[in-house]
């Protein structure tokens, strides 16, 4: 039924119209149909229609079509009405953006000692380096594991995992700013070389994986590529196995990247491939293996420029780089996880995902100096 607005008006040039009969005084319109005393054969006419009455109250709209049934000389005036806008489903639950902070932070502390580094003797050997001038990208991914640090370390928990990458210095930086008794019981558990090395000359007590009697409190480690449910992909620095025994044991399990790490389907921006690690012997069937599940050009990761000849892990492994096609839909990547698993002489594989260990939330640096979090819920 239609609710009716302004009534209109038309009006053409030419002799004058004869006048129009006067309607009957207690001439009414209705809903079913209105019939209008003019004539259109004539060249001229002035029309105005009569105001509508109120529209009852509750009246539905109906959104097809609908025709005001105003009789013009037997030309119907009808008007169509546009669809209404479809309904926007709603997100899916279990992800959820929890905090986006403004502005960059532009000071002084944009130059910081690199704790691998370092130039106060009191925080390690001595420098070796000068003071670091952050990047743009740089401030976010320092921005994004502060955020990360500030929201998850606790306040004196025992074990915290420390993973690998350029990220993780950024998360190592804002451990060294905490007071003594939130982290002098802690013992940091590195996930290689790497971790390690940054742990200790940032003096940080480190405890082997191995040496962890539970569960880790938390552990913080980058990633190469990160989807919309937080699965990942990891193992670009060659530490994936360490990496994912780690989590595994963690309570809590954050990652902290830039936001071009973000993407919606695995695979779509880290181009290189699944990382996996893979004993030495067994490389030439495992390439097969991948070539026939799929993947366009499996290769041993080079060593060069440090090593000439393969990439050897921190447990004496082979690192296989092997890329597929963009993990679109969960269950693309629930299969591939679950096929590279199945291959022997595949050690572990780079797909952080819901069957081993993704993380709970995720903190993305942006190229302002901003961040934001994400986390997943459990299904
Ligand atoms: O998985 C990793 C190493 O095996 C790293 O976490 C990943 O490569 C990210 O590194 P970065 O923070 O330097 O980009």
């Amino acid at each position: 039924m239609a609710r009716f607005g302004r009534a209109p008006h038309y009006a053409a040039t030419g002799p004058a119209p004869p006048p129009a009969p006067t309607p009957p005084a207690q001439q009414h319109y209705c809903p079913g149909e209105m019939r209008l005393p003019v004539n259109l054969r004539r060249n001229s006419l002035s029309l105005t229609l009569p105001p509508a009455p109120p529209a009852p109250a509750q009246q539905p709209y109906r959104p097809s079509e609908m025709r005001l049934p105003i009789n013009l000389s037997r030309n119907p005036l009808s008007l169509t009405l546009p669809p209404p806008l479809p309904r926007v489903p709603p997100a899916p639950r279990q992800f959820h953006s929890f905090h986006i902070i403004n502005p960059p932070r532009r000071s002084p502390s944009d130059h910081l000692p690199n704790p691998l580094f370092p130039t106060s003797p009191q925080r390690g050997r001595p420098g070796a380096r000068e003071i670091t001038s952050l990047s743009s990208v740089e401030a976010g991914k320092r921005a994004a594991a502060y955020a990360a640090v500030d929201a998850h370390f606790g306040n004196a928990p025992g074990h915290v995992g420390i993973g690998s990458g350029s990220t993780v210095f950024h998360v190592v930086d804002r451990i060294r700013q905490l007071s003594a008794e939130r982290i002098s019981n802690t013992g940091f558990v590195p996930t290689g070389h790497q971790s390690r090395e940054l742990l200790r000359n940032a003096g940080l007590r480190v405890v082997q994986l191995e040496d962890v009697p539970g569960r880790i409190n938390v552990a913080f480690d980058g990633a190469d590529e990160v989807d919309g449910r937080l699965n990942c992909v990891k193992g670009g620095g060659g530490c994936l196995l360490l990496e994912k025994l780690v989590a595994i044991r963690s309570e809590v399990f954050v990652v902290v990247a830039d936001r071009a790490k973000q993407s919606r389907a695995l695979l779509t921006s880290y181009r290189r491939g699944i990382p996996i690690e893979v004993i030495p012997s067994a490389t030439p069937y495992v390439l097969s293996e991948l070539r026939s599940l799929g993947s366009t050009d499996p290769r041993v990761r080079d060593g060069a420029p440090a090593k000439l000849g393969p990439c050897i892990t921190d447990n004496g492994n082979f690192i296989v780089d092997a890329p597929f096609p963009p993990l679109a839909t969960s269950g693309a990547v629930v299969e591939l996880a679950e096929s590279l698993k199945g291959i022997v002489g595949v050690v572990e594989h780079g797909i952080f995902w819901r069957g081993d260990r993704r993380p709970e939330r995720a903190f993305f640096g942006g190229v302002e100096g901003d961040w934001e979090g994400v986390e997943v819920r459990p299904e």
